[in-house]
């Protein structure tokens, strides 16, 4: 089953300290959020990674912000079973494509989403999503790409990710709205799987 079907929205995590991974997912997956993107931006992510592919079943974690060969390697020997980049090189795509794993690859133009269907590659994820034109802009790459199906992301929020999720290329959405770093900060796991359980509700 691919990523965009697993739950209409993938939360964007930002990992600063590694004890709060393990609860940070099992919070999401009982909230009713399965696929979590971790992103390679803070120094533990990876362990992050390892811990929730480790320790959290009903989770499938992935990495995003993947952006070289490198982290590609390095995030599917933590355990990524997905892989979300902002952008994509050929470089970044060929290592990805060899990687085992789904991947969805970052584009915010038509000539990008053409360039990646060249490939074959049909699900994207549209970022960053509202500073590039938002529900209005995925709308019209629809007409004539009407094959391609996005995870848009970037500047997502409750109120506006059902507008997003109405339109037939959307397949889910990303943020980062569910893990807020207070919460995490706080150890308020509560918090943390009421935001997922309404996000999981966004789309019956
Ligand atoms: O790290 C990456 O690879 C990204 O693509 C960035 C994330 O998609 C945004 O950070 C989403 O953040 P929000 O706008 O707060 O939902």
């Amino acid at each position: 089953m691919s990523v965009l079907d697993l739950a209409p929205v993938v939360p964007v995590v930002v990992v600063e300290d590694v004890a709060t991974a393990v609860p940070m997912a099992q919070a999401l997956v009982a909230g009713g959020l399965p696929a979590i993107e971790v992103t390679l931006r803070t120094s533990c992510a990876l362990e992050a990674v390892a811990r929730i592919a480790a320790e959290v079943p009903g989770a499938v974690v992935g990495a995003g912000t993947v952006r070289t060969p490198a982290e590609v390697t390095a995030a599917v020997d933590a355990g990524a079973r997905f892989l979300v980049s902002p952008g994509a090189t050929p470089a970044l795509l060929d290592a990805m494509a060899g990687s085992g794993v789904p991947y969805l690859p970052g584009a915010a133009t038509a000539s990008e989403v053409m360039a990646l269907a060249e490939r074959g590659l049909t699900e994207v994820k549209f970022f960053p999503a509202v500073p590039a034109g938002g529900v209005a802009y995925l709308k019209a790459l629809g007409g004539p790409l009407p094959e391609v199906r996005f995870c848009p992301t970037g500047g997502i929020r409750p109120q506006t990710a059902p507008e997003f999720l109405a339109l037939p290329n959307v397949g889910c959405v990303g943020g980062t709205w569910l893990t807020p770093a207070g919460a995490l900060a706080a150890g308020d796991y509560t918090r943390i799987e009421k935001l997922a359980a309404e996000a999981a509700a966004l789309r019956g």
